[in-house]
């Protein structure tokens, strides 16, 4: 029952994501299309792999990030320079993830298409 009312919490948790965090559809969105581009290009299985945890890289950044803005915004509405650093830290996550699935894309798709 508790793991049940955990996965209904987390579902709650996506819901919220894709309905109010205009980044999170964004980079889903990014995600569907890489992985149209995957299977028009027939990219191989390991190949795969990769772009699959890039996208789910990015997502888990992405929500990680939102919930840090949630908890700092509860906790201050006023100028905090650890408010500023928890947020700072938390688009850097995203930024971060971001690079490493553009990267992947690169070495991936490039071959294919030159
Ligand atoms: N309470 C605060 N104290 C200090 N700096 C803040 C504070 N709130 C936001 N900032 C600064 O402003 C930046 C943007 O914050 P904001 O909450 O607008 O996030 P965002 O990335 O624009 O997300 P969203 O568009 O989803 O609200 C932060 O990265 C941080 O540098």
């Amino acid at each position: 029952m508790k793991q049940l009312n955990r996965f209904k919490y987390a579902m709650m948790g996506i819901r919220w994501l894709v309905f109010k965090d205009n980044h999170f559809i964004i980079h889903f969105l990014l995600g569907v299309v890489a992985v149209a581009v995957s299977a028009i290009l027939g990219i191989e299985r390991i190949e795969w792999v990769f772009i699959v945890s890039a996208i789910f890289m990015v997502l888990i950044a992405e929500a990680f990030n939102t919930s840090i803005e949630a908890a700092v915004d509860l906790t201050t509405s006023t100028y905090h320079p650890l408010a500023k650093a928890a947020k700072d830290a938390g688009a850097a996550a995203v930024l971060l993830s971001s690079l490493y699935a553009v990267i992947v894309a690169l070495i991936i798709f490039l071959p294919y298409l030159f």
